[in-house]
């Protein structure tokens, strides 16, 4: 039996999505139509697949959203391989201009909307450059595991940072060095975290610090969609690292350059502990119809 799909494509520095509609959450995507629908050939193409569904209706075992949470709408997130994630920071801008694009919510000035996710209720607000996610509080993940890539001639440290989902980044001696890789093929980590990891490769640009902001470029293999034009939280987990290697001094507020754009990145006080935002834009590209069988 097959069944029509009425999707948007969508794009945030260009890590691009295919965002459908579920309020009721009784459309069920096996990993396999998930893939098929990212596939670049044979399907619309994308890195990933967005659900707006209403919290209330999502019984699959997501973490439970706070009782008094005003997140009306969860981002129901997959990678291009069919797998789960548990937050994106492009897709969350994204998912945010399509609510609005498609009347499902509103935003009067000065407004922001919350966002139920995997990784828990996250705040979008516009700015100049689209949007603002307050990504909530992140950590270190701990260790320093190995990182090998196709063309790094040596293997490297990393550090592992969880901003709602999993990372590892790694620092590169330059941008011949950053170029050079081969993201064609999946970076190996040592030891292998048992739920995988996004991988950020980064350099400094020249001067690191330009007028307070801290300023770095990065290419990212992503978990579950392989080498992707940008990555929201990588970003985020990229300028978190670096701030880290620079230690006292090193500014709050980050410039990241992807090969699909720039990224915003800032760090601030919230109520429970350091904050870390990500801003940028997000673009709606065009309208479908997917016959999924
Ligand atoms: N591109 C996203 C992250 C998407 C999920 C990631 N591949 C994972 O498996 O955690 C972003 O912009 O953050």
């Amino acid at each position: 039996m097959s069944f029509d799909l009425r999707f948007t494509k969508g794009q945030g520095t260009g890590n691009d999505f295919v965002l459908f509609s579920d309020p009721e959450g009784d459309t069920e995507l096996t990993p396999t139509q998930i893939a098929a629908v990212c596939d670049r050939r044979f399907g619309v193409g994308a890195d990933g697949v967005i659900r707006a569904v209403r919290s209330r209706n999502l019984d699959d075992g997501a973490p439970a959203l706070a009782a008094d949470s005003d997140a009306t709408w969860f981002m129901d997130y997959w990678n291009a391989d069919g797998s789960v994630s548990e937050m994106c920071g492009n897709g969350i801008r994204v998912f945010t201009k399509y609510l609005l694009d498609q009347g499902l919510a509103e935003l009067h000035p000065g407004d922001s909307i919350a966002i139920g996710t995997r990784a828990g209720v996250r705040t979008v607000t516009p700015n100049r450059a689209g949007f603002e996610a307050d990504l909530g509080r992140w950590r270190l993940a701990g260790g320093e595991p190995l990182v090998r890539a196709k063309n790094l001639p040596v293997a490297r440290p990393g550090i592992g940072i969880d901003v709602g989902n999993p990372h590892v980044v790694v620092a590169l001696a330059d941008d011949a060095e950053l170029d050079g890789l081969d993201l064609a093929y999946q970076p190996m980590l040592e030891p292998v975290p048992e739920a995988g990891a996004n991988i950020e490769f980064v350099v400094p640009a020249d001067p690191l610090v330009e007028d307070g902001v801290g300023r770095i470029r990065m290419r990212v293999h992503e978990r579950g969609s392989g080498e992707t034009l940008s990555c929201g939280t990588g970003a985020v987990a990229a300028a978190l690292a670096v701030r880290h290697w620079a230690g006292a001094g090193a500014p709050d507020e980050w410039r990241v350059q992807v090969p699909g754009g720039v990224l915003g990145v800032r760090m601030f006080a919230g109520d429970d502990g350091e904050h870390v935002a990500l801003s940028g834009p997000a673009e709606l590209v065009f309208d479908g119809v997917l016959s999924l069988a």
